[in-house]
Parts: structure tokens; C-alpha cells; sequence
């Protein structure tokens, strides 16, 4: 039988499953910079959050953001992965053209999101600048 870390078969009950996908997880965690960056913004995000005393249905709203912000990331990561598997360290415009789609959507996630945070947090924050002139 095959170890553990070689393992190339199916998993075999939901426990196997959740491991490696948390394994996949922590792995772009760790070598993902705009990863850890959407972390600490996402963070900072539910501060402000927790902050204002948004409502049930803004914190909704943020945590779906934030998840599609995180969704797209790894997609993207998934993707670079895949291209760099097929292409290896040569220059194709396929594997360029590719790869700058995937960044596309991360950014068109991205702008959903700062649409989704102006939405939450404007009327509080317009509020207090009236509060203070
Ligand atoms: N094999 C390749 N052939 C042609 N262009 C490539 C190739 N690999 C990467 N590129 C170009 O370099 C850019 C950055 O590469 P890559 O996506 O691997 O780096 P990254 O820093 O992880 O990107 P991101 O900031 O999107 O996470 C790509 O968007 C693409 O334009």
C-alpha cells in the first residue's frame, strides 16, 4: 500500500476527504502573498464589521463577499497550478493569455466585493462625517 503522503487513490470516507482538502487549503494559505493579504483584509473588514454593529443582513452580505473574494483566489491558484503542470517554465501565449483571465476574475470578484463593502459600510461612515461638520 501506498503512503499516506503518495496516496493516489480515491479517499475512502469524508475524514480522508476534509484532510486533504484542509491540506489544500493551508498549502495556498502558505504560499499565496495575495492569500494572506485577502485574509487580513477580510479581518479587518469584519472589525468594522463588529465595529458599526451592522445588521444580520449586512453581515451576510460581507461573508458572502469575503467567500467569493477567497473562492476566486484559489480558483486562480488552481488555475496558475495547472498551467504551470502542462507548460513548465517555458513562454507560451496560451498559458499567458489563461492565466491573465484567471487574475480577471479575481479582480471582478474583487470589485463585487468593494460594492458589497461601500453598501454596509457608507451609511454608517457618511453618518458619522455629518456627525462630525
Ligand atoms: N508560462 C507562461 N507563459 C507566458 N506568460 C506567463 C507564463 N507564466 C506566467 N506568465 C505571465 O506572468 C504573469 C504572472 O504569473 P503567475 O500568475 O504565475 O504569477 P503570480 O504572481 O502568482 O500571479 P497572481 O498575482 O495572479 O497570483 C501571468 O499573469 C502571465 O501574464
Amino acid at each position: 500500500m501506498a503512503s499516506p503522503d503518495k496516496q493516489i487513490s480515491k479517499n475512502h470516507h469524508f475524514g480522508q476527504s476534509l484532510k486533504h482538502a484542509m491540506a489544500g487549503l493551508f498549502g495556498v494559505y502558505l504560499r499565496e502573498g495575495n492569500f494572506r493579504r485577502e485574509s487580513l483584509m477580510a479581518l479587518f473588514v469584519f472589525f468594522c464589521a463588529w465595529w458599526f454593529k451592522v445588521g444580520r443582513f449586512q453581515w451576510f452580505i460581507l461573508l458572502l463577499a469575503v467567500m467569493l473574494v477567497f473562492l476566486m483566489e484559489l480558483w486562480n491558484t488552481i488555475i496558475e497550478n495547472v498551467v504551470d503542470l502542462v507548460v513548465g517554465q517555458h513562454f507560451d501565449v496560451r498559458a499567458k493569455r489563461i492565466k491573465d483571465m484567471s487574475a480577471g476574475a479575481v479582480l471582478v470578484a474583487s470589485a463585487i466585493a468593494v460594492v458589497c463593502g461601500l453598501y454596509v459600510f457608507f451609511p454608517p461612515l457618511w453618518q458619522l462625517v455629518t456627525k462630525w461638520i
